[in-house]
């Protein structure tokens, strides 16, 4: 109850004025059709069915009453005439709410994911580290869908609604006793199929669940798809997503089986009801021939009505919990903002002093002991090039996520120029050019992806930075140079090619600082030392972060810090360090060869 008062005051302040001209098409098509109905007194009397003058009071009287104000003569031609009127008019009326319907369907929908779109791109990393992606594609495609779906079915219940307190209000002038007789049936067939409304909610549960699951199934497929392939894994996978798109599919066919239930179940209803109404009718109320025929048509229009919605009624109460997902989601991701959003994003900060780690600390679990990073205190001083080496897990990378303000010290604070990080992130990262482990691009053109760092990049901006990232010979060399599309996260291009591109996209920016996580990891030794040399022209120029396992490419850092188990262990630079033979980096260059 309380989601779907939620959803109504969601859509209610999002598009007020829409949902009133909604509910206000729907009013007069309701009187619309009432009219249409009442034209059928004067046409019984043209064609003989009913005859003589009409009882004073009766709703033959009022209609014929209705003509002479209009100064109509109710003939047949006028009445004809008067018919296609209201039937233009209706549909004419129709179809603009239809429009009206749909404009309102599609655009709450957008405004809900863009909305919670907005809400996951501005939420912290380690709250994302901590969701499958899987889940948040679903809620953001599935779920965000199946509230719109839910919407197209609650504006027709709405349409449903009222056009049929329209038309039951016309029935109660009509035959008051009559009307509340059958409503009071509709009431009790009403109450009676609530377990179907319950059931549909359980149903909506049960979706939303195994269709997280079936987007979980496929994307992790993808992602792994190379595992798959080379460990023959295909039947497994087949048969796991076989078994979840079969329990979706049953899933469905019960939410036919129940709405089938429920449109049975009202037309065994209608059944009983109508030689109820019958029986009622011509034996205790004691109808004249007009208002007769009047209610039997208004109610044999009105009970289809009762039925569909009923279902529509199952409709919404089944997106309901799609509806929670959603704001759920966007809760979370609300509670862990990271960005003031209204910062400008066009700023750039210049590095004038550097950076400094003041004894930071960060735990991936709260409240565990097993610190990622363990009261570090570094200065990474403006124009100079760091280095960070140690084992694996000696926390290189999370220094490198503090750095770029993706995760935020649990103790000690970094300062930018002496500022707190947490004060100018947004302009920060629009000064970091970043080259991660995992290099990524987007399945686009190498041009695409250079210039979603640089927008207004010229052509020949890109060719110098190709150049500087030791990679402008193998783009020349591609069929369609800088327009060839490298595939999903550059899959068509060798680790290499891709890391070298990633890295001119990086210096495209023309950052005021240089983040290289393993940047050099897939190059051959032709490459790295271009590299190198690149990275010794723009020693000096501006800051330079250097992650290495291979220590040949941290030689002419200014200064190095070893770290192990998330502490500095060692500091200096190369030539110190390395004659230290019982130090720890010592015996970390001696294994890669390079001591
Ligand atoms: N997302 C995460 N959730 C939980 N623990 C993490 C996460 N990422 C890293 N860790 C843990 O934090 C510690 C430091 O990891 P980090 O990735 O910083 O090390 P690293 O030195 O960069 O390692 P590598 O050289 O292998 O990349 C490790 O013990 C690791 O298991």
């Amino acid at each position: 109850m309380n989601t779907l008062l939620s959803y109504m005051q969601e859509l209610y302040a999002f598009c007020k004025l829409k949902l009133i001209v909604n509910l206000v098409l729907m009013v007069f098509l309701g009187l619309i059709e009432g009219g249409g109905v009442l034209l059928l007194i004067p046409l019984l009397s043209l064609a003989g069915i009913i005859s003589g003058v009409p009882a004073d009071g009766s709703w033959a009287f009022k209609v014929q009453g209705l003509f002479q104000v209009c100064g109509l003569a109710p003939t047949l031609p006028v009445v004809l005439g008067l018919y296609i009127v209201i039937i233009a008019g209706q549909s004419w009326l129709q179809r603009s709410q239809a429009i009206c319907s749909v404009a309102i369907q599609q655009s709450f929908t957008s405004f809900l994911s863009i909305r919670l779109f907005r809400a996951i791109a501005y939420t912290r990393w380690l709250f994302l580290l901590s969701r499958a992606k899987a889940d948040i594609t679903h809620v953001l495609t599935t779920e965000v869908m199946r509230v719109g779906n839910g919407t197209h079915f609650f504006l027709q219940l709405l349409a449903t609604g009222l056009i049929g307190i329209i038309q039951i209000g016309l029935a109660f002038l009509i035959a008051p006793g009559l009307t509340l007789f059958i409503l009071g049936g509709g009431a009790v067939l009403f109450i009676c199929s609530y377990p179907f409304i319950r059931q549909s909610r359980r149903m909506g549960l049960s979706i939303s669940e195994f269709t997280r699951n079936l987007m979980f199934e496929v994307t992790e497929h993808l992602n792994g798809i190379k595992e798959v392939k080379s460990y023959g894994m295909e039947p497994v996978q087949i048969r796991n997503f076989a078994t979840l798109r079969h329990t979706i599919e049953r899933n469905f066919v019960r939410f036919t089986a129940v709405q089938s239930h429920t449109d049975f179940y009202y037309k065994v209803g209608a059944a009983v009801f109508i030689s109820l109404f019958f029986y009622t009718a011509i034996t205790f109320f004691k109808l004249n021939p007009q208002e007769f025929v009047l209610i039997v048509v208004i109610f044999a229009r009105l009970w289809p009505r009762f039925s569909s919605f009923q279902v529509g009624l199952q409709y919404v109460v089944m997106m309901l919990p799609a509806f929670k997902a959603v704001l759920q989601l966007e809760r979370c991701c609300l509670e862990e903002q990271e960005l003031l959003l209204e910062e400008q994003l066009t700023t750039r900060l210049e590095l004038t002093q550097g950076i400094e780690f003041r004894d930071v600390s960060f735990c991936y679990y709260a409240g565990r002991f097993n610190y990622a990073v363990d009261g570090v205190s570094v200065v990474l001083a403006a124009g100079t090039t760091t280095a960070f080496v140690g084992v694996s897990g000696s926390g290189k990378s999370t220094m490198v996520d503090l750095l770029l303000g993706l995760l935020t010290p649990e103790r000690g604070g970094i300062f930018v120029d002496g500022r707190p990080l947490a004060q100018s992130l947004q302009v920060w990262r629009q000064s970091i050019g970043y080259v991660p482990q995992d290099s990524f691009l987007w399945n686009a053109s190498i041009r695409a992806n250079l210039q979603w760092a640089c927008p207004e990049a010229s052509e020949s901006a890109m060719w110098e930075t190709l150049g500087l990232a030791a990679v402008d010979e193998f783009v020349r060399s591609l069929p369609a140079g800088l327009d060839t599309v490298v595939g999903d996260r550059g899959v068509r291009l060798s680790g290499g090619e891709r890391q070298r591109i990633v890295l001119a996209r990086a210096l495209l920016r023309k950052p005021s600082v240089l983040i290289l996580d393993e940047a050099t990891s897939s190059l051959d030794t032709e490459n790295e030392s271009r590299i190198q040399q690149a990275l010794e022209d723009l020693h000096g120029k501006l800051t330079i972060v250097v992650i290495a396992h291979r220590l040949s490419t941290i030689r002419q850092a200014d200064r190095i810090y070893v770290l192990e188990q998330g502490r500095v262990l060692e500091q200096g630079d190369y030539l110190s360090l390395s004659k230290n033979k019982g130090g720890r980096f010592a015996a970390l260059a001696s294994v890669s060869g390079t001591g």
